[in-house]
């Protein structure tokens, strides 16, 4: 990443999420209700999922991560192994950050997707307090500095959501040399046809533009 990867926005135009309870929380990685299962491993956040990707050759470790309740204490557990992450995290995180918002995204098609699509067409921006990489700082301007690498990588995932919703339904295991969860190779992810199926339509309904309708 270079000086040129940084952004800049001005907040009253973003839409920016920071608590998990606020309107836009379900954006971060660590807000719940947005399960995943993989391979008949349950997760409750893509956080977790996220955190367990750094230890393939670890499996007691992602056991660990899986099992916690909360997605920071899940993040917090992953702390004292940081420095044994798969050797090519730092050149694979950003892969396997938009591999698991993918993820997300198929699983839980309907809630998530209605809420990347409620964003419109404004920039999307992770307000952090201290990680100007994942997300952006305020200042006392008004105005977010960071790279966004969240934030840019769910704005990529809503305009393909707009524009290719099929190609998004069944998300490709990463090529990689050990691409694991608890000692199993990732499969391929498939929707949950578990919940409603969703397709997108543009008609009013009242004073909200509904943007789902399931079947
Ligand atoms: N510590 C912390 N608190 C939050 O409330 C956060 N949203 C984050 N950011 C998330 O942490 C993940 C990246 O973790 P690494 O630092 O790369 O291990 C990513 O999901 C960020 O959005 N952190």
């Amino acid at each position: 990443m270079t000086a040129a990867d940084f952004r800049t926005y001005r907040a009253e135009e973003v839409i920016s999420f920071r608590k998990t309870g606020e309107e836009f929380g379900g954006l971060s990685n660590m807000a719940p209700g947005f399960p995943i299962r993989i391979a008949g491993v349950s997760l409750r956040t893509s956080e977790a999922l996220y955190q367990a990707c750094r230890f393939p050759h670890m499996p007691e470790v992602q056991r660990i991560i899986v099992s916690e309740i909360s997605p920071m204490t899940a993040k917090m557990r992953s702390k004292p192994y940081r420095k044994d992450s798969r050797e090519d995290w730092d050149d694979l995180r950003v892969p396997i950050m938009k591999w698991c918002l993918r993820v997300k995204l198929a699983q839980n098609w309907v809630k998530f997707g209605d809420l990347l699509l409620r964003t419109g067409d404004k920039p999307i921006v992770e307000d952090s307090r201290k990680d100007n990489f994942w997300g952006a700082i305020k200042d006392n301007h008004g105005e977010f500095h960071g790279r966004n690498v969240l934030g840019r990588l769910l704005m990529e995932l809503r305009e393909k959501l707009k524009n290719d919703p099929d190609t998004l339904k069944q998300v490709a295991p990463i090529k990689l040399r050990e691409f694991t969860l608890l000692g199993e190779d990732i499969p391929l992810v498939t929707a949950d046809l578990t919940k409603p199926a969703a397709q997108p339509i543009s008609s009013k309904t009242g004073d909200t533009l509904q943007l789902w309708a399931t079947r």
